[in-house]
């Protein structure tokens, strides 16, 4: 038999033979098509408190029965951060393994909450729209509809919009316009306030009362948090792999050393998530209502460091429990450079100070 381990020889097959692909390109999707995950996953304390865990949202009601009970939980529930993971997770495989970065994401909603863990999770996303990049042939955007959704009851869990870059299988002629706009618009952005206001605590009245204050002035809530949280394996690896993240982006130094990023970079929904939490340990949370107009803007890779900076856009007393009101935020993550990496605006319910 020829021994096919002989280094030259082994180059020389390696070259020959197909390879048994994975994921899709961009010319894979069209308009409409509705496309089952065949992954499932079910969603386990174990994955949950792992989640929890390494992006710092340690809010008790998730952890401790008591504290569960006392928001009105059966039961520690599933936090809405891994939920949305999990879902996106699940999808990677047909959507976006062939390395499509994630751009952003919108209209996260969760029409059946709270969800408690052993439920099994089952995904199917549409098309809805698929368009050239204007800035980099070799890729085009793809945006797709995204249900996830309890497999026994059908009920839709988790629900969102989101947008990749796709790698092509033959580069396209652009016009270059993005780049051009992007080098060339001169844009120095809206200036700033002439003052910040941080509320003085994380309960409803205090995001109220920072709020009337800077009306009154030119000024604006907003402050940063404290903690940051620099990127491991376990962060960039471990974690997308737990939701069943196949994103060569996340655990692939190979393939990556050839990419923009040039390396393995953390999985969106774990940079965002960790933001959320610096920003949750500083606010009574109540419940999560939603998340839109998601971005990422730069990549975050191992021993980057994610801090939280938070912008409070708006305070309004309906919620669905008179024990809190409904508080609506920008979330903005950043690196060890003060470089954004992801923005985005939350909708949550904060407890009210009790009387
Ligand atoms: C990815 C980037 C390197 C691209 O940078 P750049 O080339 O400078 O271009 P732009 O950032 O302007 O964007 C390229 C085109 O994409 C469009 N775009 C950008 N954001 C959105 C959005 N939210 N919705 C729709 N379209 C969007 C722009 O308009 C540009 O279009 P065009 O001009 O026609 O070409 C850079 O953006 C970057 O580094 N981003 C961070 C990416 C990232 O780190 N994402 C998270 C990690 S990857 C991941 O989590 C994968 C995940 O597992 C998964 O599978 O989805």
């Amino acid at each position: 038999m020829t021994e096919w381990t002989d280094p030259d020889t082994f180059a020389q097959a390696l070259e020959q033979v197909e390879t048994k692909e994975k994921g899709n390109c961009f010319e894979d999707f069209e308009d409409g098509d509705v496309i089952e995950h065949d992954p499932g996953l079910t969603l386990t304390q174990f994955g949950n408190e792992s989640w929890m865990s390494q992006t710092l949202n340690h809010d008790p009601a998730y952890w401790r029965h008591d504290a569960a009970a006392e928001r009105g939980f059966d039961e520690p529930p599933v936090h809405p951060d891994y939920l949305t993971a999990a879902t996106l997770g699940i999808t990677v495989e047909d959507l976006s393994e062939k390395g499509g970065y994630f751009l952003g994401r919108t209209d996260v909603r969760f029409p059946t909450a709270p969800v408690y863990t052993g439920t099994e999770l089952h995904v199917e996303s549409e098309v809805v729209n698929c368009a050239t990049s204007s800035s980099r042939p070799e890729y085009g955007i793809v945006s797709w509809r995204t249900r996830g959704k309890d497999a026994e009851t059908g009920d839709v869990l988790c629900s969102y919009e989101r947008t990749n870059m796709i790698p092509r299988r033959e580069p396209v002629a652009t016009d270059g316009s993005g780049a051009a706009a992007a080098e060339g618009d001169g844009d120095d952005g809206p200036e700033l306030p002439d003052e910040f206001i941080a509320p003085e605590g994380g309960y409803y009245e205090d995001f109220v009362d920072a709020l009337e204050e800077a009306e009154d002035e030119n000024a604006a809530v907003a402050y940063r948090h404290e903690r940051g949280r620099t990127q491991d394996d376990v962060t960039v690896a471990s974690l997308p792999l737990s939701t069943l993240n196949t994103a060569k982006q996340h655990h692939n130094v190979d393939v990556m050393a050839d990419s923009p990023s040039g390396s393995i970079v953390t999985y969106g929904d774990v940079t965002r998530s960790t933001a959320l939490g610096h920003a949750r340990s500083d606010e009574e949370t109540w419940r999560e209502v939603g998340f839109d107009d998601e971005s990422f803007h730069t990549f975050v890779a191992v021993g980057d460091t994610v801090y939280a900076f938070t912008r409070v856009l708006e305070a309004k007393a309906d919620a669905s429990s008179e024990e809190a009101g409904t508080v609506t935020f920008e979330h903005i993550a950043f690196n060890q450079d003060d470089e954004p990496v992801y923005s985005g605006t939350r909708t949550a319910e904060i407890r009210k100070r009790s009387n």
